[in-house]
């Protein structure tokens, strides 16, 4: 591939995207209702520049439209969620949303169901902390989550689509070559970088779980009317849709 893992990783630290503050006067305690809005305000601004971050990363453009806005309809909870566990690290029992907005487990229980997956998010985020999770092994992960979010999905027909896959694959080597390149540089030997290696990308699959869980929670409050959900967020929902252009939520 073209680019060094350094310069690929310097370039996906550059697309960080900036911290979001919620901007709201929150009214404690919580009702389920204003929870649900808050989390939906800032997801909806954090949406808008998952967007922009994804397109900072090299070779994520050239892939077909329809492969781009199938992959950040697989993993967009995903992405936050990751985020979420980034930001709450230093934290113990805390969810930074944003610096405006933090939670413990217990404001959890203002919205039936939701207790259970701030657990797993707390669980997932002692589990970075343990392993001394680094910003550039998160950054790699999280274009990793991206990347391979939806490879088990359709099989590629036409040879755009072949095409696009290949690209994709080739985007993931480099993405892989990053990790590991920046695991490299903690001076551990050979065999304990292979296994960090391991426990990292064995951790995907438990935010993958959690984002599952996440959805269908947030699936059920859309339903029951408990959170309105702005179009973006709909789009990003509501996987049925067509793949239509992107379009961005009235600011
Ligand atoms: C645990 C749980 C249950 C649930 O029903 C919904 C959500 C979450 C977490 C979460 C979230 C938001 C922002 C983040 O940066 C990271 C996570 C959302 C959520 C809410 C509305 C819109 C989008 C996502």
């Amino acid at each position: 591939s073209t680019m060094s893992p350094e310069e690929f990783i310097s370039r996906i630290m550059e697309a960080e995207p900036p911290e979001i503050y919620l901007m709201e006067d929150l009214k404690k305690p919580f009702t389920a209702s204003s929870m649900m809005m808050s989390l939906t305000t800032l997801a909806d601004k954090e949406l808008v520049l998952m967007i922009s971050w994804a397109k900072k990363i090299p070779g994520f453009s050239e892939l077909s439209l329809s492969d781009q806005i199938h992959l950040l309809k697989c993993c967009w909870l995903e992405i936050l969620m990751l985020g979420l566990i980034w930001r709450s690290v230093d934290h113990p029992g805390k969810l930074i949303f944003s610096p405006d907005f933090k939670l413990n487990r217990d404001e959890g229980q203002c919205v039936e169901g939701i207790m259970e997956i701030f657990d797993m998010l707390l669980a997932a985020t002692s589990r970075f902390r343990e392993l001394k999770l680094q910003r550039e092994e998160y950054v790699c992960l999280k274009a990793m989550i991206l990347l391979n979010s939806n490879l088990c999905n359709s099989s590629p027909q036409t040879t755009e689509e072949l095409e696009s896959r290949n690209k994709m694959l080739q985007l993931l080597d480099s993405v892989i070559d990053a990790l590991v390149w920046s695991i490299s540089k903690l001076g551990l030997t050979t065999q304990q970088q292979t296994l960090r290696l391991g426990h990292l990308t064995m951790l995907l699959s438990h935010i993958r779980h959690i984002s599952n869980k996440g959805m269908d929670h947030l699936c059920t409050m859309q339903r029951k009317n408990v959170v309105l959900v702005y179009d973006l967020l709909l789009e990003m929902l509501d996987v049925n849709t067509s793949t239509s252009q992107t379009s961005s939520s009235p600011a």
